[in-house]
């Protein structure tokens, strides 16, 4: 039913209004692709892509997704841009274009600015009708995993190990905060400091740079520490070296299910780019609402009615 059309009638201004919304944004805001393209997987991965990530809690709805524990370092800017895309689209189509189909939109054009492929977007999908912080944890992947963990989370979702690993391929640009990798870098061991399976050098940056963490919550690392903004294939080439900054980023390096791809798409980019390109046109429809299934909200933050007890 979702196809790229979706809105030629209905808001001819739709795909202009995003791209032009989406260029400001980035130039202004360099991290606002890599924040989306977060923001985008965590809400596809739970329920679907939906917007159901973006209801804030309310007294009728106090655990809403958005407050869940893994969803709480998201990038405020990435809320930020398609807030301002809706309401720039709810003054020229009022009641017209989904927030879930704003973010697929965003997400494509952004990844294509930062020097990442470009897929096409199909169209139509409605809000989600309800938003459970309960259903995060048990969705999501983490880095504390193993790998059989990881890839059965995205097997739940019907992707295979080699699509899981060219979606990972996202960690190409953002940065990730010091927290979230300090075990491997401060008193990893009885016997050694850091983690032996990370770069030396690279574990004495991350130590210096992420010193002060426990007083500055927001100290971060580039993901990649090569190419930080650009999307490219250097992520794979550093998982390889022990550049990875998060357990699983160095799982997928060493398992030997994850290996030969990781080694696969650090030589050849091409191929990086098409099955990212392919896997993410799997993601973004994803358990999809069409018909009564969703509505098209008014707010990307709120239902346009107060769910009945
Ligand atoms: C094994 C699976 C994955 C795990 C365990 C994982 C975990 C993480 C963690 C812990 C962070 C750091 C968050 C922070 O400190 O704020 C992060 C960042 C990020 N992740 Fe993943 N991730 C995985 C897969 C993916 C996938 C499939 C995508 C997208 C298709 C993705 C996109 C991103 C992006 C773009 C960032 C940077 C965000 C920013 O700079 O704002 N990740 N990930
Ligand atoms: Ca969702």
């Amino acid at each position: 039913k979702l196809n790229p059309d979706y809105y030629n009638a209905t808001c001819p201004d739709f795909a202009r209004i995003v791209r032009e919304q989406v260029f400001t944004k980035q130039s202004t805001v360099p991290a606002t692709a890599a924040g989306v393209l977060r923001l985008f997987f965590h809400d596809c991965i739970t329920d679907g892509c939906d917007a159901s990530i973006f209801i804030s809690s309310n007294a009728y709805n106090p655990h809403a997704e958005r407050d869940a524990d893994m969803n709480l370092s998201l990038s405020g800017d990435a809320f930020d841009l398609v807030i301002k895309i809706k309401n720039m689209l709810e003054l020229t189509c009022p009641g017209v274009v989904s927030c879930s189909d704003i973010i697929a939109q965003a997400t494509r054009d952004l990844v294509k600015i930062v020097g990442g492929p470009y897929f096409p977007v199909r169209l139509g999908r409605k809000d989600s009708l309800e938003s459970d912080a309960s259903k995060v944890a048990a969705s999501l992947p983490t880095q504390y995993m193993t790998m059989d963990d990881i890839i059965n989370r995205f097997a739940a979702r019907k992707f295979t190990v080699r699509e899981m690993v060219a979606l990972t391929g996202a960690h190409t640009i953002g940065f990730t905060h010091c927290k979230e990798f300090a075990n491997r870098i401060f008193n990893f061991s009885p016997t050694s400091q850091v983690d032996p399976t990370l770069h030396p050098k690279f574990a004495e940056g991350l130590r210096h740079v992420c010193a002060n963490y426990t007083k500055d919550l927001s100290m971060s690392a580039f993901n990649d520490p090569r190419s930080p903004s650009k999307f490219d294939n250097a992520y794979f080439g550093n998982v390889l070296k022990g550049l990875g900054l998060l357990r699983s980023d160095y799982l997928l390096g060493s398992d030997p299910r994850t290996r030969p791809i990781v080694e696969e798409y650090s030589r050849n980019e091409q191929a990086f780019f098409g099955d990212f390109s392919k896997a993410m046109e799997k993601l973004a429809v994803l358990g999809v609402k069409t018909g009564n299934a969703g509505e098209i909200r008014s707010r990307c933050d709120q239902f346009n009615h107060i769910p009945s007890a």
